[in-house]
């Protein structure tokens, strides 16, 4: 689509693009594109196991203005309690590795991913860096220092 930012894309893995298809976004609302896990044999993970998997890309964003987050898919993390061991893997803007995935199985049976497997999402997102300016005191602000329930439940 004309207007998208464009983001250099390495192809690690040859059966992307040809046995699978590369990230995409599967509908036009799509915030994320579901990353696949690109392993050589089916990976049994027991409970409590978490695995470090290849996405089988590298991507180099280049812009600090950009970062992407690595989520879990809601439907494997919800039902089969396959979630990231990183829970959020941040990729930055300077990063031109392999993009690897965190496969953890915090559920209590086993679950098996078979190579090919969407198996998390990439979402891109703004980024501001700021410069930090130490102070005495704030000026103060409605909340102050009030956190961690402060402002009560209902
Ligand atoms: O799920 C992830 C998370 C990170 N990365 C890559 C991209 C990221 O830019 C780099 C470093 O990630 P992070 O800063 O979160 O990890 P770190 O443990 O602080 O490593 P470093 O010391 O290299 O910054 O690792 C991934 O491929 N997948
Ligand atoms: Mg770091």
């Amino acid at each position: 689509m004309s207007g998208q930012r464009r983001v250099a894309l390495k192809v690690l893995d040859a059966r992307l693009g040809d046995e699978f298809p590369l990230p995409a976004y599967a509908t036009a609302g799509s915030a994320g594109m579901d990353l696949r896990a690109m392993l050589d044999a089916p990976l049994q993970l027991a409970p409590g196991q978490a695995e470090l998997v290849p996405s089988g890309l590298a991507i180099h964003i280049g812009d600090p203005s950009l970062c992407a987050v690595v989520l879990p898919r809601s439907g494997l993390g919800h039902r089969q309690g396959l979630v990231l061991g990183n829970l959020t893997g941040l990729i930055d803007a300077d990063y031109q590795g392999p993009l690897m995935i965190s496969l953890w199985n915090r559920g209590e049976g086993p679950v098996t991913i078979a190579p090919g497997d969407r198996v998390a999402q990439l979402v891109f997102v703004p980024v501001e860096q700021v410069a930090l300016e130490p102070v005495e005191d704030f000026s103060l602000s409605a909340r102050g220092s009030g956190g961690f329930g402060h402002t009560g439940l209902r």
